[in-house]
């Protein structure tokens, strides 16, 4: 197998996905299958051109050979794994160079000896499967590896990867290489990973918990009657928390209980309103429900990170899942959350590719030792540019900034 290496290339216009896709890696979670593949341009070069590069001295060397495309990034609910199938069937797939030389798929069929890098859980769950529908044998990534993998390389190769989101203003936080290690990266999947980043392939997943995005899904599920997640957001947007939320000020009389810190706008008891009042399910709004669950669980999770983080001393928490979907308002009670509880010691920062962390890790895994080499000469630049969806499921992100569906320049050079 030929080595190659990743460039994430600015300047270039974004491919449609239609070229030819050579990489594939997939991410199978608990609710939704994430995927990240390589998308060849048309114009691109065959990736075995031997020309030679001069420059203006006059030296001549011989240039890398490079595959030209982008990086395209897709997601499913995982209860649609068919139609995950389906469409990796029907993708123009050519496995050459990362997997078997040569190994294409002719007539729709995959040849025996195909892979593809896989991770999470469903990596072994639908092992089978997928060799025995496609023919692909699913090669095994650990999801807390290429968690950690994939925060990484974003954050160390995407310029404006990391931001903070405060009181609804967004700034992008400069990653210093030199000085990233350590973190605390908590991934908001169905359930919840907290994981102590101290270097590259360097961690401990430290804490964990069961109430996260599932749970807002879930729950939300059982209480609204929404048919979908995006409908649970939507409708979390327009509701009011404090009709179901327990407030400070509902138990002192509107006053502040300041002697310890606690506003009367502070949450008391979440759904403690629901309690003390003879009604029943129905004669609450969907909407309000479905904000007081929204602030419930960000603010759990922002205060056992920050908790985590106070553990063992560590200033910057990022946040990564597709629990977050660049939503103001979960993003807006994390930060609220670690800033109250550490006073303002902690950060809590974002991730623009917040859900493909674990895809992008099993990504790179194609090839770790090169694209390390590669990010130690600080050669990476990345430029993003929308593109139409890929998956048929995608809906506008509401008010978020989702990075789903977007593409990502670069340069695949064979050495
Ligand atoms: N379109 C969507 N459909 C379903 N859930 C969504 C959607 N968009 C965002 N979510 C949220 O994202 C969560 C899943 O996030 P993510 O894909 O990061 O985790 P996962 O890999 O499925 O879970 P785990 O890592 O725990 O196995 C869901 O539980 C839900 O809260
Ligand atoms: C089980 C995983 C790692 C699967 O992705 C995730 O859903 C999770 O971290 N759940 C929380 C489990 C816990 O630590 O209580």
């Amino acid at each position: 197998m030929g080595e190659k290496n990743l460039e994430i290339v600015q300047d270039q216009t974004a491919t449609e996905p239609n070229g030819q896709i050579s990489h594939l890696a997939l991410d199978i979670g608990g609710s939704l299958i994430k995927s990240v593949y390589f998308c060849r341009s048309d114009s691109s070069g065959s990736g075995d051109d031997q020309d030679h590069e001069c420059s203006a001295n006059g030296g001549c060397a011989k240039k890398r050979p490079a595959i030209e495309g982008s990086l395209h990034f897709a997601k499913l609910e995982t209860s649609k794994i068919d139609q995950c199938l389906e469409t990796i069937k029907s993708m123009k797939l050519q496995f050459n160079g990362f997997v078997h030389q040569n190994n294409t798929i002719e007539d729709n069929t995959i040849k025996d000896t195909s892979f593809i890098k896989a991770t999470g859980g469903g990596a072994h769950k639908f092992a089978d499967l997928f060799k025995e529908k496609l023919g692909i044998t699913l090669e095994k990534e650990d999801e807390m590896d290429c968690l950690v993998a994939g925060a990484n390389f974003l954050l160390k190769a995407v310029r404006q990867e990391a931001f903070t989101y405060i009181d609804g203003v967004k700034e992008f936080v400069q990653i210093d290489h030199n000085d990233l290690y350590p973190y605390l990266l908590v991934n908001i999947g169905s359930g919840v990973s907290m994981i102590k980043v101290d270097g590259d392939g360097l961690f401990e997943r430290v804490s964990g918990t069961s109430i996260g995005g599932g749970t807002f899904w879930g729950l939300g599920n059982l209480l609204t009657k929404c048919k979908s997640f995006d409908e649970l957001l939507e409708l979390s947007h327009r509701g009011n928390h404090r009709v179901i939320d327990m407030l400070v000020g509902d138990i002192y009389g509107g006053m502040d209980y300041s002697k310890v810190g606690l506003p009367s706008r502070a949450i008391a008891s979440s759904f403690g309103k629901a309690i003390s009042e003879d009604k029943e399910l129905d004669d609450y709004k969907p909407e309000d429900i479905a904000r007081s669950l929204l602030r419930m669980i960000s603010n759990n999770i922002g205060q056992i990170s920050y908790l985590n983080a106070l553990r063992f001393g560590l200033k910057r928490i990022f946040f990564g899942g597709f629990f977050i979907r660049g939503q103001s308002y979960t993003m807006d009670t994390i930060s609220v959350a670690v800033n109250f509880w550490s006073k303002g010691e902690a950060k809590a920062m974002f991730l623009r590719h917040e859900g493909f962390l674990g895809a992008m890790g099993a990504f790179v895994s194609y090839d770790k030792q090169r694209l390390d080499d590669l990010l130690a000469k600080e050669s990476l630049q990345l430029q993003v540019r929308t593109s139409p969806p890929v998956d048929t499921d995608y809906q506008s992100p509401l008010n978020g900034e989702s990075i789903e569906n977007e593409t990502i320049n670069c340069i695949i050079h064979t050495a």
